[in-house]
């Protein structure tokens, strides 16, 4: 079979056809007709008419017949070329060959030369030429199989072999034929098909495989990353078709999980973010844009990670789309980004001055703090040197040391001066920290502070309130004990002598009391300015509690130098204050203690200044005292007694003394007084003077005071059962007790437990009560009075009290104070109070007692003035329960 066979022309064709037609139709006609003639002589002129017509006939169909078969062969033929210039442009070699193992071949077309690079020709000269051999050896035996399970199937084969070229390149074939039968020879069959070189799609598809292979390697070994490829088929389900192992290690799903759930790596993504990912999906899948995103992720076992996605889109034949993509884990980077957004948040919004410098200290930038701090625009200050916010405060070496701190720890921190772009100094708190790069090279700096100004003033002010007394703005007690202290040790240095002076205003409490503690105030403000004016600018006062001053005196040449000290604080103090429109006068006590002599301390000077002043009150107050060692056993006693008196009720060391008080004229016992005594085992009998006033300080009082009234009315109960008319009973009733609110229960029970009538007990209140606490008392004691209950005021004359005190009081007795016996009726000033407090009780209906009383003289004097009743060494002492009976029982007045 040739490649392109000699084929006659239509025309010729159709001509031969038509002319062989009329010759053959002309040579019938003229047979037949010439045999009818001589069947039929008769016939012959007919005959001859009907030979020109079937000749003519014969004409006209050959005519025809021509016209057709040229139609016909010329649409043949060019069919036929439209066949073969098809099959020549083909892009592979069509080929038609015999079932053999030689592959012999029958036809093959132009393409043959480019595939093989053998000519149709040389490949159809089968005697030269077998196209089997072409065929690769290690592929021929299966390639021959694969043809043959087709054939015999019969269905169409593709197969893929290795052709040697004549070049001896090697090339790959793709061919597709089938088995068709043979036209030449029947029930042989014939194969024909097409061969195509795909030599260079292998080879991309090698390449392809290749890439694929390494990007695989490259992906489960991407550090912090994978590759994956997704798709999406036409009906929109995601899948992935492949992941590299980095993927587990990211997303903490295993790849099978993911290859076979695309929706549980979708799940991974934090809300609102995976409706982001539907949506760039589809997006991408619709304009093949690429998908770039960043996307925070909630892994299985609960861990929050950030993953970078990036994925370019290929769309299939199908309509599916495949993504292959690369994943990040960016959670560091996002990290790093959160730091530096936070840090720069920070930098911009910090109420402290930031400003970061180069190793040159020269400004790269600046915080808003920064500007408003030091009045600077940040214009004004990039570039420039810090040193433009130093002030004149700080001398060289202190920016010398900042800077060798710095170079040497790369931080310094301390407070410091600058100055406002207006020329203002301010404190500021500074902190400067040197910067390092990532190589760990120092940078730079950064310097933060703090404009301090108002944590300054407010450090003063603490500073001044805590050393300061709030009401009169002197030296409180802590500043004093600190210069104290420096005081003590500049004398001790410099042999010098320093005096302390504790000061204190004799009967403050009745000024507060009678005016007001706000007028109380306002003269120790007074008070306080006149002492500051009386001093030395190297002297110190201070108040360190109510009405106590102290002052320090540096220097002092001699004890005479501190009495003309005293002596010019106490002058000033002598003019009397106007208070809310009150004049009013003062005196005070002063302690004096020296250092060295009295003390080397700050504790023990003033501690013993104190009991100084306390001696100078004991002495009538108005006056100075230096401390001496006496005044330290008095101390310790005090403490002594305080500490033995808290166990002598337990150890019943108390007892009872009575003294009468008798009517002076008859000798009759109108009353007893209840006096207690202690009875110590080692110290003898304690009288009531020496520990009343420390059991009232330390509150013990109160339970003194309740085995007083319970042991004296059971003492006057006994006596009345026994028959001994006594009077009244007096027991004394010290202030503290009647603070106590179960006072005036504790009275009526024990009066009630005991029996003794309540109008047989008398209640000696001291005037400072009536005094000082009038308002707290005034009721309590009514109800007590109101039960029977006598009230006295004992020792009256030694206080204030005023009129009005003492008639808001249910009181029914005075006693007049021994004191103001003692003396009378020689002492003018004693006779003149003895007659104002006997007139005072006449006035207001009291009766009136007069105490130590001694001597006939005072007797008849006492008689003189209208006070009838008395108790003193004249009438009894004090004497134990019996001894009262058995000295008045005799009496008239005795027997009840
Ligand atoms: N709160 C309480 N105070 C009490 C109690 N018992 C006593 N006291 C008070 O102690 C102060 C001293 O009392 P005392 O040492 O007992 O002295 C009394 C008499 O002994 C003394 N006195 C009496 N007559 C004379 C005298 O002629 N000469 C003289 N030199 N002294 C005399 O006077 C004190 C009487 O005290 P009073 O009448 O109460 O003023 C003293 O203040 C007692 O009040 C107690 O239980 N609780």
């Amino acid at each position: 079979m040739r490649a392109s066979p000699d084929r006659p022309s239509p025309t010729r064709a159709a001509l031969q056809t038509a002319l062989s037609y009329a010759a053959l139709a002309t040579g019938w006609i003229l047979a037949s007709d010439l045999a009818l003639g001589l069947l039929d002589p008769m016939a012959e002129a007919l005959l001859r008419w009907q030979v020109l017509k079937g000749l003519g006939f014969v004409a006209v169909t050959s005519g025809l017949f021509f016209l057709l078969m040229r139609v016909h062969l010329q649409r043949e033929q060019e069919g036929a070329r439209r066949f073969s210039r098809l099959v020549e442009n083909l892009p592979g070699m069509a080929y038609r060959c015999e079932n053999d193992r030689y592959w012999t071949m029958r036809y093959v077309s132009q393409a043959a030369q480019s595939l093989t690079g053998y000519t149709p020709g040389e490949l159809l000269d089968n005697t030269r030429l077998a196209y089997a051999e072409l065929i690769d050896p290690e592929d021929r035996e299966r390639v021959w199989q694969q043809v043959q399970t087709a054939v015999s199937e019969g269905r169409p084969f593709r197969i893929e072999y290795r052709l040697r070229r004549r070049d001896g390149a090697r090339a790959w074939i793709w061919e597709q034929g089938r088995s068709v039968p043979d036209p030449d020879h029947k029930g042989r069959m014939l194969l024909e098909g097409i061969m195509l070189d795909i030599t260079e799609q292998k080879l991309a598809e090698a390449t392809t495989e290749q890439t694929v292979k390494r990007l695989a390697a490259l992906g489960d070994n991407l550090p912090g990353g994978a590759i994956y490829r997704l798709h999406r088929d036409a009906d929109g389900a995601y899948r992935f078709t492949y992941a590299s192992r980095g993927i587990e290690r990211i997303l903490g799903i295993g790849r099978d999980r993911m290859l076979a759930d695309a929706h549980a790596v979708f799940a991974l993504t934090e809300p609102p973010h995976g409706a982001v990912i539907r949506e760039t999906n589809e997006r991408s899948a619709q304009d093949l844009s690429v998908v770039d995103m960043e996307l925070p992720q909630r892994l299985p076992d609960g861990t929050r990670k950030w993953i970078a996605v990036r994925s370019m889109p290929y769309r299939l034949a199908d309509g599916s789309v495949f993504w292959d993509g690369i994943v990040l884990d960016i959670s560091e980077r996002k990290q790093a980004e959160e730091k530096l957004r936070e840090a720069a948040a920070v930098f911009a919004s910090t109420a402290e001055g930031v400003a970061i410098t180069g190793l040159d200290g020269c400004i790269r930038d600046v915080n808003q703090a920064f500007c408003d701090i030091t009045g600077y625009r940040r214009e004004d200050v990039i570039g420039e040197h810090p040193g433009l916010l130093q002030s004149e405060r700080h001398d060289h070496g202190f920016y010398l040391s900042m800077y060798r701190s710095l170079r040497k720890t790369g931080k310094w921190h301390g407070e410091v001066w600058q100055r406002h772009q207006s020329g203002m100094e301010y404190p500021a708190l500074l902190t400067i920290s040197m910067v390092w790069d990532q190589q760990g090279r120092a940078s730079g700096y950064v310097g933060v502070f703090t404009d301090i100004t108002a944590i300054k003033q407010s450090e003063q002010r603490l500073d001044y309130l805590a050393h300061h007394d709030g009401l009169t703005q002197l030296p409180n007690r802590l500043l004093f004990d600190n210069r104290l202290q420096k005081s003590i040790r500049s004398a001790m240095r410099r042999n010098e002598t320093l005096a302390v002076l504790f000061m204190d205003i004799d009967r403050f409490k009745h000024i507060n009391d009678s005016l007001g503690h706000s007028s109380g105030d306002k003269l120790l403000q007074q008070l306080a300015q006149r002492l500051r004016a009386a001093m030395n600018s190297s002297d110190l006062v201070a108040r360190i509690s109510g009405d106590e001053f102290v002052v320090l005196l540096t220097s002092i040449r001699n004890a005479d130098a501190v009495v003309s000290m005293v002596h010019r604080l106490m002058a000033p103090l002598k003019e009397p204050f106007i208070v809310d429109g009150n004049e009013v006068r003062v005196t005070t006590s002063i302690g004096i203690s020296l250092c060295p002599d009295d003390g080397r301390s700050a504790a023990e000077l003033l501690r013993n200044a104190d009991a100084a002043m306390y001696q100078a009150k004991e002495e009538g107050g108005n006056t100075y005292r230096f401390y001496t060692e006496e005044m330290t056993a008095a101390a310790f006693e005090h403490v002594y007694l305080d500490n033995a008196l808290r166990s002598a009720l337990e150890r019943e060391q108390f007892r009872l003394v009575y003294q009468p008080q008798v009517d002076m004229a008859s000798g009759r016992l109108l009353g007893v007084e209840a006096l207690l005594r202690w009875d110590h085992p080692e110290e003898g009998l304690i009288p009531p003077g020496r520990f009343i006033h420390i059991a009232e300080q330390s509150g013990l009082i109160r339970d003194i005071g309740l085995w007083v009234l319970r042991t004296a009315c059971s003492q006057g109960r006994h006596w009345l059962d026994q028959g001994f008319a006594f009077g009244t009973l007096a027991v004394n009733v010290a202030t503290r007790q009647i603070h106590d609110a179960s006072f005036v229960p504790a009275i009526e029970r024990t009066l009630a437990d005991t029996g003794l009538p309540p109008d047989c007990l008398d209640l000696e209140i001291s005037e400072d009560f009536v005094m000082r606490h009038v308002n707290v008392g005034a009721e309590r004691l009514q109800r007590l009075r109101a039960q029977g209950v006598g009230i006295a005021i004992d020792d009256f004359g030694t206080g204030y009290s005023s009129l009005g005190h003492l008639k808001r009081l249910p009181i029914n007795k005075l006693k007049i104070d021994q004191s103001f016996v003692r003396d009378i009726p020689d002492d003018h000033d004693d006779m003149a109070i003895c007659d104002a407090v006997i007139a005072i009780g006449r006035s207001l209906g009291l009766t009136v007692i007069a105490e130590g009383v001694e001597t006939e003289a005072q007797v008849d004097c006492l008689r003189g003035k209208g006070c009838s009743i008395a108790q003193g060494y004249l009438f009894g002492r004090p004497v134990p329960a019996e001894e009262i009976v058995r000295a008045f029982a005799a009496t008239p007045a005795g027997i009840d």
